[in-house]
């Protein structure tokens, strides 16, 4: 199966190159960065420290997405609503990591999805997807005297917040607990914020250093904390996810699909 990864030179793109080159049944179709990049014309293999594939590293995502059987993106929401539309195109699957992304941008991949498989996560671990429907089972069997907080903490290079893992964990508890998540969730405490609000659920963001993404949810009542916990220790663990993600399209009709039915942890 021929997968492009689109910027394969960033963070995560590097560790995805490696994890498809190193992947039986998979092939590197190629790689995108932008036009101004320096590494335009070179081999993404070569660039992630493997030995060299003879794919090239171009700005032109239409020919990647025309070529592969799937792509993974892994890169900024102006960029991936921009390779959803070309996924739905050229009837490419495409496995999506990118955070931060809008309710704008949210409804141009639905539409994308509906001409193409696509696997949609905000971590493609399988840890962090077993800690999705465990908070999901808790907070069902807990009332909402039980408070819950989501801390998360990332390296100091991520730009949004909070994780997109934390609100997924987030949205996980509220689906447990039967509310909507826009309508409990407290992101920013700042100041003389009054007494915690019964039934908010809310988060906590830390960055610094080259942490690679600790999640923890908290469920507090008087007397006692239960706490569900996942760390990061490298990123190899979304790579891989993502890739089992993209062979799995090749056997999906189209839609929007996410990790936790690439894994089977549905019910
Ligand atoms: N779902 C999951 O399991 C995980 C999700 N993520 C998410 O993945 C995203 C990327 O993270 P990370 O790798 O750390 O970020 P990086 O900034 O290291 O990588 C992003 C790459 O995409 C490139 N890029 C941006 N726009 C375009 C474009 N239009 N065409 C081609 N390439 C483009 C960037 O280039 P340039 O530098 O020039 O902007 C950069 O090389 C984030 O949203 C992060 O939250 C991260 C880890 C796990
Ligand atoms: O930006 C990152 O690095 C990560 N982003 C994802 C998120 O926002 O949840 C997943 C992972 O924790 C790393």
């Amino acid at each position: 199966m021929k997968i492009g990864i689109v910027g394969c030179t960033g963070r995560m793109g590097r560790m995805l190159v490696q994890a498809v080159v190193n992947t039986e049944g998979a092939e590197l179709a190629g790689g995108t960065e932008r036009e101004n990049s320096p590494f335009i014309g070179q081999d993404p293999a070569v660039v992630a420290g493997e030995v060299p594939s003879g794919a090239v590293i171009t700005a032109n995502a239409d020919e990647l997405f025309a070529k592969a059987d799937a792509v993974i993106d892994f890169t900024a929401p102006t960029a991936t609503i921009e390779h959803a539309k070309l996924a739905a195109k050229h009837g490419t699957g495409l496995v999506i990591g990118t955070t931060g992304l809008s309710a704008d941008d949210q409804a141009i991949i639905a539409e994308a999805a509906k001409s193409t498989t696509i696997i949609q996560a905000p971590n493609m671990s399988l840890g962090v997807n077993l800690a999705f429907a465990i908070t999901e089972k808790v907070a069902s069997m807990l009332s909402d005297d039980w408070d819950i907080e989501i801390v998360e903490m990332h390296h100091k290079h991520k730009v949004d917040a909070p994780s997109g893992t934390a609100l997924g964990l987030g949205r996980a508890a509220a689906k447990g607990r039967g509310v909507d998540l826009d309508t409990v969730a407290d992101k920013v405490r700042d100041g003389f914020t009054g007494e915690r609000k019964k039934g908010d659920i809310g988060f906590a963001t830390l960055r610094g250093g080259d942490v690679v993404g600790d999640h923890t949810v908290m469920f507090a009542i008087e007397g006692e904390r239960f706490e569900i916990t996942h760390k990061a220790s490298s990123r190899v663990i979304f790579a891989r996810g993502a890739v089992t993600g993209a062979l799995w399209t090749q056997s999906a009709e189209a839609g929007l699909y996410d990790m936790q039915d690439v894994l089977g942890l549905k019910d």
